[in-house]
């Protein structure tokens, strides 16, 4: 059976890789990006329009690198912002300076979504802490009403990773790379209609210091 990991052992596995064993986050974030990254290019989504939807935190930023690695394969990608460029998180904004030299289009989000055939789902991981409300809502209403296939990063926006109950607003996906291990509220059968197809992706954060494959 696959091993499941709570919200707070996922983010003390990510904390230790990074503070005692010493892969820099942004190398996590990379390898969790090319996990993603291979599973669009091989999951049957049309790639002719991706826009990556991203939030300011760190599950936004791996939505970026996500972004990158299309864009060097010549797939047409957008990316929607869900704050200001000067508001995200020390990855993120390294993450944004690489699309800036790509010159990959940035907007500020919007629920004009109809152009698109693929929305990579990247606002919000293991850190959501209060409900999708707002404009917040209205974007993940306007992806999940698009015509678009949703791809969603580390968790369905809105899930509760922990319960698989939905908090406000929350994505559908038709398939969800999440990373280092699969958490425990998508094996709830609920939690299961938001990922969809659920992939788990070795980014090297291993909670016994080992591989458990
Ligand atoms: N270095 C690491 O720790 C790694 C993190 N990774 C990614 O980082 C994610 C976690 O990143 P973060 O901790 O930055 O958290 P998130 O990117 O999940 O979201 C955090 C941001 O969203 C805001 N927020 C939370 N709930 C909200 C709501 N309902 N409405 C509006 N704003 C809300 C928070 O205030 C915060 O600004 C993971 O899910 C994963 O995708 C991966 O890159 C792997 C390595
Ligand atoms: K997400």
């Amino acid at each position: 059976m696959t091993r499941t990991v709570t919200i707070a052992e996922a983010r003390q596995g990510d904390k230790h890789t990074i503070e005692e064993v010493g892969i820099p986050s942004l190398v996590l974030m990379e390898r969790a990006a090319l996990g993603a990254t291979s599973r669009l290019l091989n999951g049957s989504f049309n790639l002719s329009h991706v826009l990556v939807f991203a939030g300011t935190g760190n599950n936004g930023g791996d939505g970026l690198a996500i972004a990158r690695m299309l864009h060097v394969r010549d797939v047409d990608v957008t990316v929607m912002l869900t704050g200001s460029e000067d508001r995200t998180s020390t990855e993120t904004a390294q993450q944004l300076k690489m699309i800036h030299y790509y010159q990959i289009p940035v907007i500020p989000a919007s629920t004009d979504l109809a152009k698109y055939t693929t929305i990579v789902d990247a606002i919000f991981g293991v850190g959501l802490d209060r409900p999708v409300e707002g404009k917040f809502a209205d974007w993940v209403d306007a992806i999940n009403d698009a015509a678009a296939e949703v791809f969603s990063v580390d968790v369905p926006s809105g899930l509760n990773a922990d319960t698989g109950e939905p908090q406000g607003a929350t994505i559908k996906a038709k398939s969800t790379s999440t990373f280092a291990y699969a958490k425990e509220g998508f094996e709830t059968s609920q939690g299961k209609q938001y990922t969809g197809q659920l992939y788990v992706e070795d980014i090297g954060v291993y909670l016994n210091d080992r591989f458990e494959g």
